[in-house]
């Protein structure tokens, strides 16, 4: 993008700014970037991504600009960053090297190989013969054994780069992992509802949840009475979701599952078991056995309309769960 002429970006930063500042988008690097190639419009897999991005948030949230920038624009950049890693480059550096050792001993092989057909040209003695045979199989085994040590670099790379995914997924998870109670946290939904938006239609749900009169449990029992509470409910809604179901804590006592493929009234009597399960627990604080009075849970439960954006979803569920609490707590609103 950096190498264009200065008229073509001129051109195409007087198509991009505008747009930015009619969609308000924050002028950041990344959003430059994307917006320039955006204005291009060379890339149609960024532009309908923007696109549908706009349609479900009506923003264009910070996070989502640098995936699309490091996705569309310039996607050696990460590749560059993650190069970095002295790991990596241990990894790179040894494929190097035994791949040139390689490449040299089937190159001797090959050599050899087309000496001994000369040789076999002209032999016509069986001692002639003999030293010819043992000679090739004395090189076949050398290249054999080289081959195998290629092999086993080959597998030694290929195990560490697996370590490396897998670190590098869990680093992504930690992220977005809430220490407390172990489930996803608000960075873990949004970014789980942001990869369900772009396919959701009408049957996505939203069902929020929160525990009822928790300042009263600190209140009355202790700060880590209510603590142990929320791990608690946290484990109990872990254990109700149904499949296609993902869940957080956003904070305090408040979490909320995403519910795909499932209709308002069928993820209101989701919500209605729930509600019953945690009303009907009696749940003791384990490090003094103390039984709590009775706990329950209020829910909010909205499920997507036609194009309305994820901040119109999260507001409308909001609003049932606020209703829920302003008409007596331990019940669920859905309309
Ligand atoms: N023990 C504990 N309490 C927390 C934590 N995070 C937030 N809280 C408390 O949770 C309470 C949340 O307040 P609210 O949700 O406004 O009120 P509530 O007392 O739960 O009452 P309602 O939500 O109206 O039912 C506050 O008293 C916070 O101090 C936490 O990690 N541990």
């Amino acid at each position: 993008m950096f190498r264009k002429n200065i008229q073509q970006v001129n051109r195409l930063m007087r198509t991009a700014l505008p747009l930015m500042t009619k969609l308000n988008i924050a002028p950041t690097p990344y959003n430059y970037g994307i917006w320039y190639e955006y204005a291009s419009n060379r890339t149609p897999q960024l532009n309908q991504a923007i696109d549908s991005t706009l349609r479900k948030f009506s923003i264009l949230p910070d996070f989502v600009s640098k995936e699309l920038f490091y996705e569309f624009v310039l996607p050696n950049e990460r590749h560059h960053s993650i190069s970095q890693s002295p790991r990596l480059n241990d990894v790179a550096n040894d494929l190097e090297s035994s791949t040139k050792k390689i490449s040299k001993d089937v190159s001797n092989f090959e050599q050899t190989l087309f000496k001994t057909r000369k040789v076999l040209k002209t032999a016509n003695k069986p001692d002639h013969l003999e030293k010819v045979v043992n000679y090739l199989e004395k090189e076949t085994i050398k290249v054999n054994k080289a081959t195998e040590s290629f092999n086993r670099s080959l597998l030694e790379a290929q195990e560490e780069l697996e370590q490396l995914k897998i670190e590098l997924a869990k680093m992504r998870q930690d992220v977005e992992i809430d220490p407390m109670t172990q489930l996803a946290n608000r960075k873990g939904f949004e970014r789980q509802l942001f990869a369900y938006l772009p396919y959701a239609e009408d049957d996505l749900t939203l069902l929020l949840i929160d525990i009822d009169n928790l300042g009263l449990v600190n209140a009355e029992y202790d700060k880590r009475v209510g603590t142990s509470l929320i791990r608690y409910i946290a484990r109990l809604l872990h254990s109700l979701l149904p499949e296609k179901a993902f869940i957080a804590r956003l904070e305090g006592g408040k979490f909320v599952i995403i519910v795909s493929e499932m209709e308002l009234s069928l993820a209101s009597q989701f919500a209605e078991k729930i509600r019953k399960e945690v009303s009907s627990q009696k749940i003791r604080y384990k490090n003094t056995k103390t039984l709590l009075k009775q706990i329950t849970i209020s829910i909010g439960v909205a499920t997507l309309l036609g194009e309305e954006s994820s901040e119109q979803l999260i507001t409308r569920v909001q609003n049932n769960l606020d209703h829920a609490k302003q008409t007596g707590k331990n019940r669920i609103v859905n309309h």
